[in-house]
């Protein structure tokens, strides 16, 4: 894991005064946050606080009511449609239900991506991507498989690397580990570690996982109500008496926190 060094890094994504509504319910309240180049920045927070309404508004796929949001140097609530789309190319989202085509072969689902975005690329370049994926994280041979002969864990390792297929600088992972038993969901984390270091990816991780925290997390915030609750490493997590933080980290062997 890569230690992030707040004072000396350059920020990947900038977000002051985010504000979402639907309707008269107030979602984010004024949040302001910053994912510094390279790091592994954890969001956590109870359910329906806000967390996946936050990266959906990062990537536009929901409006702001109002604040700023900069990535990568692109204000991205005044893009237009296009310019969304190319901002998008460098945005790898592995949501909760990214599921793969499932008639598709693992290889056609990877060069899927990839000929969308890089029509430059010859075929053996292609090719020659598909197997370098597949090999970072860990299923070469699984090539010439369709999803339904995967396990879950195998799934979720596809779809990584469908998203990291076309070089993404940011990575938004929601939930990453949900629905995999403890040593798949330790897996992912640890590969969730080699993506960052590989890719040099700046990512933000959604989880219930303090397990998953644990590996991945250079920084955390934690949104409660709306509003930023907390922010600091885990160090200062783990040693918070603060009793909502409490209760989230303090059963040391249980995988999931997803119904406190
Ligand atoms: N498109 C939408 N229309 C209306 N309300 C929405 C929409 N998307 C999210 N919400 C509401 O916004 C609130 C925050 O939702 P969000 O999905 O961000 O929660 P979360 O913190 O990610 O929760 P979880 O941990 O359970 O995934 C919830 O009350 C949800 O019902």
């Amino acid at each position: 894991m890569i230690k992030s060094d707040k004072k000396n890094s350059e920020t990947v994504i900038n977000i002051d005064n985010l504000n979402k509504k639907f309707g008269t319910l107030e979602v984010l309240k004024d949040v302001s946050l910053q994912l510094f180049k390279g790091e592994n920045l954890v969001v956590l927070g109870k359910s329906g606080t806000g967390k996946s309404v936050l990266i959906k508004c990062i990537v536009r796929l929901l409006d702001s009511n109002s604040g700023k949001i900069n990535v990568l140097g692109e204000e991205v609530n005044s893009l237009k449609k296009h310019q969304i789309h190319e901002l998008r190319k460098k945005i790898g989202f592995l949501f909760q239900g990214g599921a793969l085509y499932d008639s598709m072969t693992v290889r056609q689902n990877l060069e899927f991506p990839l000929r969308r975005i890089r029509a430059d690329l010859s075929e053996k370049e292609i090719d020659d991507k598909v197997k370098e994926v597949l090999e970072n994280v860990g299923l070469p041979d699984a090539i010439n498989k369709i999803p339904s002969e995967l396990s879950g864990g195998m799934r979720k390792r596809i779809s990584l690397a469908r998203t990291i297929i076309v070089d993404p600088s940011i990575m938004l992972y929601d939930e990453p580990t949900t629905g995999l038993d403890p040593i798949t969901s330790h897996e992912i984390s640890m590969l969730i570690n080699e993506i960052q270091k590989k890719y040099k990816t700046s990512s933000i991780i959604i989880t219930h996982d303090i397990e998953c925290v644990r590996t991945v997390a250079n920084r955390i915030v934690m949104l409660k109500e709306g509003l930023i609750y907390k922010e600091g490493n885990l160090h200062d997590f783990e040693n918070s008496s603060d009793e909502l933080i409490h209760s989230f980290f303090k059963n040391q062997n249980s995988k999931t926190t997803k119904n406190i």
